[in-house]
């Protein structure tokens, strides 16, 4: 059977891993996984924080776990909705049959997502920023509006008492958890999959909402945290200063400066961009500057965002293809500017037949992603030596570049 862990005295984490090989929000990979996190507030009423879509075996390690506190559904007062998103509730109308009487808790945007998506109105108590609901024996909830981390109604719960917060999408992270639960449990080995996968989870799901985050945690800090309960990932116990810390740095990006880094995302159909790639690497190798590169269309998208998101500075190879960008190559560009992927020192570089357009389509797709650009190199078919001299000089060109911001 599986359990509930404890938290403190009367808080509780219930944890699912979804590894049915689907993706996340339907186009993310998760080869480790990823946890659905809800929580159990126990005094003289209780409150579930958060629930779980019907997705791989989420609601039955659900139910499991409620039972090994013993918590019966029945007897659950109030079922508080932090965020909409499916993920965390999708499963409320099964759910509503094992708890009729519960008491659905949100802000007035969520009661219009609950109506929108469930058809449900009654037992919705709308509850403002800085409200609170006393569950008695010292546990007292209290309400924050963190409006567009992610969806415009996500909010936080606070257990003042206890200083646990229960900050949904917030400070959450892809990745299954074991049997450790706590940042003091995990490994090294662990710690290290968490701190990568964050990255990912942030660049794909709230990277765009950079600015809203760094409010939220700009209004966090007037709150005495102990605890960091999110919907993904690892509980901050230990160190919950460090998650907090690594989500400012992650939003930070959004403006500049990233870290000193080069990533390169190509893309060639014969070989003739391919060959210019290791020129341009070397170039950049030669200014001690790390580089991350990644093939499309073999990579998901979801690595390049991330890879990029922490960047200074971006390389794009790729082929001219019917007077256009090489097609793999668009559809990246396309997801960067949807995920507001800017600040950034660009060069591109790329083989064409005989007309080019690839460089005059790149320049309209990033025209409005404030994005810097090193001079580009576009050569006629196979490239010459001198081509692949200026390749490598622009490499270094940009590397060093990216040392001086
Ligand atoms: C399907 C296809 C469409 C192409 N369209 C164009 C084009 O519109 N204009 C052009 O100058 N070259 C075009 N080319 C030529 C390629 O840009 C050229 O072969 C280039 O060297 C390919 O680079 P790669 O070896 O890195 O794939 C096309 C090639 C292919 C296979």
């Amino acid at each position: 059977m599986k359990k509930a862990v404890k938290i403190t005295d009367g808080i509780f984490r219930l944890g699912s891993n979804i590894e049915n090989g689907d993706f996340f929000e339907g186009m993310w990979p998760i080869p480790d996984g990823v946890s659905l996190n809800s929580y159990i507030v126990k005094g003289d009423k209780i409150a579930l924080i958060d629930l779980v879509d019907d997705w791989d075996n989420a609601p039955s390690d659900l139910k499991e776990q409620l039972e090994s506190i013993p918590v019966d559904p029945s007897e659950i007062d109030y079922l508080i909705l932090n965020h909409l998103e499916p993920d965390h509730t999708g499963w409320l109308e099964d759910f509503l049959k094992a708890a009729p009487s519960v008491e659905l808790v949100t802000n007035k945007k969520g009661a219009a997502l609950i109506e929108g998506f469930y058809g449900i109105t009654d037992n919705v108590k709308v509850i403002d920023s800085g409200d609170t609901i006393d569950l008695g024996q010292g546990k007292n909830l209290e309400f924050h509006n963190i409006p567009n981390v992610h969806w415009p109604e996500t909010m936080i719960t606070f257990e003042k008492n206890s200083g646990v917060l229960f900050s949904c999408d917030a400070f959450g992270s892809y990745g299954s958890i074991g049997d450790s639960v706590f940042d003091d449990e995990i490994s090294e080995e662990e710690h290290n999959l968490f701190d990568v996968e964050s990255l990912r989870y942030y660049a794909n799901i709230v990277g765009s909402f950079s600015k809203f985050v760094l409010r939220a945690i700009d209004k966090l800090s007037d709150f005495d945290i102990k605890v960091i309960a999110p919907s993904h990932g690892i509980i901050w116990r230990d160190n919950p200063g460090e998650i907090i810390e690594r989500y400012r740095k992650f939003a930070s990006y959004l403006e500049g400066p990233a870290e000193e880094e080069i990533t390169v995302i190509w893309g060639s159909m014969y070989g003739n961009t391919e060959k210019v790639l290791h020129s341009v690497i070397k170039g950049i190798r030669s200014e001690g500057v790390p580089v991350h590169v990644h093939k499309v269309p073999e990579v998901n998208v979801s690595w390049p965002l991330a890879s990029a998101w922490k960047s200074k500075g971006l390389v794009f190879g790729m082929p001219t293809y019917e007077y256009k960008m090489f097609p793999p190559i668009a559809a990246v560009l396309n997801m960067f500017s949807l995920k507001h992927v800017q600040n950034k020192t660009v060069f591109r570089f790329g083989s064409y037949g005989w007309s080019g357009g690839a460089q005059k389509d790149f320049d309209a797709a990033t025209a409005d992603m404030k994005w810097d650009f090193i001079d580009p190199v576009e050569w006629k078919g196979k490239a010459s030596e001198e081509v692949h001299q200026l390749a490598f000089e622009r490499g270094a060109e940009l590397a060093r570049s990216i040392k001086n911001q």
